[in-house]
């Protein structure tokens, strides 16, 4: 999907003192964010400003890495779990009675959510049957896949033009505005939100020496994923799990600006700017229009750590809430569970189904 850039763009709404005067707002009554449409000129200046703000507020985290994939994880206990966290399709009618008659806005992680962890990162396809059940429940309701992908590869694998997508961790988002006059249904703007623009360059840099770092280790592999890149493990001997850290950790010695987060038997370096999947859902809501809680319920699918910070959001300000796709007990902030995509897949059609009698 190639990238249409608009002449004016949704930029977060800075503190007073970084406003641009000649610029409307519009607050969020879900969120502390708020969507401005300002022009090309003042977005760039109003994005450097956001940059320096993220990256002074926001210190370099060590991270812990357990090498531990929540899959190996499994303990017993099921039944406190689906106390803790029940699940959503047993929970269905429950789910229901929430929207009290709300829209429902739907964010979907893609990897373990609505495609299987597979070996080979390039070959996580998605079911021709998921992608029909995305593709119906996207007609009531507004749907956005959230990835750790870059966001031209997750669209590659979803390709469904009707859905938004935020790549890169919610770092590269792509949304068509829905409340501006000039738009019709067929000639929608479609405007990018790109808040580590200026770490593209130095993504490049640490991609290559990590492909360089890596390359005697059998099985690990390195993917660019535009603002952030990741480096798999799983192919790779348990032996050297811990080297691979090492070598990370090493090559991350030169770029001070970047860290390193985990995920799925996956590395995980990005910039160290105050930005998450949780951010990026925000955004998500106020560029849609769908910032109103008392007529729109957030729902966010996902099964990753970098999900919980979208969980997070909803649960904090009690506006959605999220789903966490996992066939083990964890820490959660998510309010339901699901075992994994075919149980998403099963959900997915049971909203179809509900919306389509109702
Ligand atoms: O946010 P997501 O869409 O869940 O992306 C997170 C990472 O997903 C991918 O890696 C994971 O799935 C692979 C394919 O099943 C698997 O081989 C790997 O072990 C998992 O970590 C993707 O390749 C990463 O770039 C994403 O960051």
């Amino acid at each position: 999907m190639s990238d249409h850039v608009a002449k004016t763009q949704p930029v977060l709404t800075l503190p007073p003192n970084m406003m641009p005067s000649s610029a409307t707002s519009k607050k969020h009554p879900c969120s502390s964010l708020s969507v401005t449409y300002i022009s090309r000129r003042k977005l760039a200046e109003v994005v450097d400003g956001l940059l320096g703000v993220m990256t002074l507020s926001t210190r370099k985290q060590p991270y812990v890495h357990s090498g531990c994939d929540i899959s190996s994880d499994k303990v017993s206990g099921n039944n406190t779990w689906l106390k803790k966290c029940p699940s959503a399709l047993a929970s269905f009618d429950q789910i229901i009675a929430r929207t009290q008659g709300k829209k429902i806005a739907l964010f979907l992680d893609y990897d373990g959510t609505l495609s299987p962890i597979v070996n080979d990162p390039e070959k996580a396809f998605m079911s021709p049957e998921m992608r029909t059940a995305v593709k119906n429940v996207a007609r009531f309701c507004p749907t956005a896949i959230v990835s750790g992908r870059s966001r031209d590869k997750v669209f590659d694998f979803v390709k469904l033009k009707e859905l938004y997508y935020a790549g890169s961790h919610g770092m590269d988002i792509m949304v068509t505005c829905a409340d501006s006059e000039s738009i019709t249904k067929d000639n929608k703007e479609a405007k990018l939100f790109q808040p580590a623009n200026e770490f593209l360059q130095i993504i490049s840099e640490v991609n290559k020496s990590l492909v360089e770092a890596t390359r005697s280790i059998k099985g690990a592999i390195v993917e660019n994923n535009k603002f952030c890149v990741s480096v798999h493990y799983r192919n790779v001997d348990k032996k050297d799990w811990k080297l691979v850290t090492e070598l990370v950790d090493g090559v991350l010695k030169a770029f001070p600006r970047l860290k390193v987060t985990t995920g799925r038997k996956v590395l995980e370096v990005r910039p160290v700017i105050d930005w998450d999947k949780g951010k990026a859902v925000e955004f998500l809501l106020q560029a849609l229009g769908l910032d109103d809680p008392e007529s729109v319920l957030p729902i966010y699918i996902g099964d990753d750590r970098t999900d919980e910070d979208a969980f997070k959001v909803f649960r904090e300000r009690n506006c959605g809430f999220g789903i966490l796709v996992s066939q083990v007990p964890k820490e959660t902030e998510a309010f339901y569970s699901l075992t994994g995509p075919s149980e998403v897949m099963e959900f997915l059609n049971s909203l179809v189904r509900w919306k389509e009698q109702s």
